[in-house]
């Protein structure tokens, strides 16, 4: 047993193409303590998003993947999805456009449980649902009734960031999810996302290719290339890190 949120082990993933057999995710050692933010930088192509669908179950890989102590290495990514949440850079994957926001969010609550939207659930669960929405400062808590595909894509976003906590995860997978709002947006986002973390004392990773945020916020940062992890920053050591010195890595 392990005291790391999250212990990986020679996780390797290969592809076949074209008669050819690549490698794109490369003997990979990761060790994260709990409560750690952890952001994620790298070029196109790096690995980054391999290393996540590797984690999460969504690609067959070699290696040892524990999460909160657990092994989760011969589980599927459906049992997996007990103990990780992720937001993606596209809303759409997050949360269900037809559904009302509280239905996303009672639907979020019980996730890994059998699902039932009966009307009581939906109305025991609004003020907690009014109350954390309302802590967004974007106006969701008076959207709650509204069909999810007519909110905002930063409003969809904060709700599916708002899904994928409520049921304190073990490991929170954040893949580019602010890549695709503007700058305004994407800035309220991430400090929200940051409260969340620490509010809730959760471990996370984050992919950005925005280098300022991967700066400001967490307090480990690691930079792939290539299938592998090319530099580990840790809390002191990242404190000291400059916008240039990360250039070296994106020429
Ligand atoms: N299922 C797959 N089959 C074949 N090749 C794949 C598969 N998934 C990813 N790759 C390849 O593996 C490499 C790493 O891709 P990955 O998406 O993990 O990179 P990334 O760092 O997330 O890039 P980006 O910043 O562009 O999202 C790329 O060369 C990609 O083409």
């Amino acid at each position: 047993m392990s005291d790391a949120a999250v212990a990986i082990q020679n996780l390797q993933v290969t592809v076949h193409q074209q008669n050819q057999t690549k490698v794109i995710l490369d003997n990979v050692d990761l060790t994260i303590a709990p409560g750690d933010f952890v952001t994620v930088l790298g070029t196109n192509g790096a690995g980054k998003s391999t290393l996540f669908n590797a984690i999460a179950g969504n690609l067959p890989a070699t290696g040892r993947v524990q999460l909160a102590g657990v092994d989760v290495t011969t589980m599927s990514a459906i049992q997996r999805a007990r103990y990780i949440a992720r937001v993606f850079q596209d809303p759409k994957l997050g949360t269900a456009g037809r559904m009302t926001v509280a239905e996303n969010l009672v639907l979020a609550q019980h996730r890994g449980e059998r699902r039932t939207l009966a009307g009581r659930h939906l109305e025991a669960a609004r003020p907690r649902l009014k109350k954390e929405a309302a802590q967004f400062g974007n106006g969701l808590e008076d959207l709650l009734d509204s069909p999810t595909e007519t909110l905002s894509g930063g409003q969809r976003q904060s709700l599916a960031l708002l899904m994928a906590v409520q049921k304190d995860p073990a490991l929170l997978l954040l893949d580019e999810h602010t890549a695709a709002l503007d700058p305004h947006t994407s800035a309220q986002l991430m400090a929200l996302t940051d409260r969340v973390i620490k509010e809730r004392h959760l471990t996370a990773l984050m992919i950005t290719h925005r280098m300022d945020d991967a700066l400001k916020y967490g307090n480990r940062l690691i930079v792939m290339e290539s299938g592998h992890l090319k530099a580990d920053y840790n809390a002191a050591s990242k404190a000291k890190l400059q916008r240039a010195d990360l250039l070296e890595f994106f020429d």
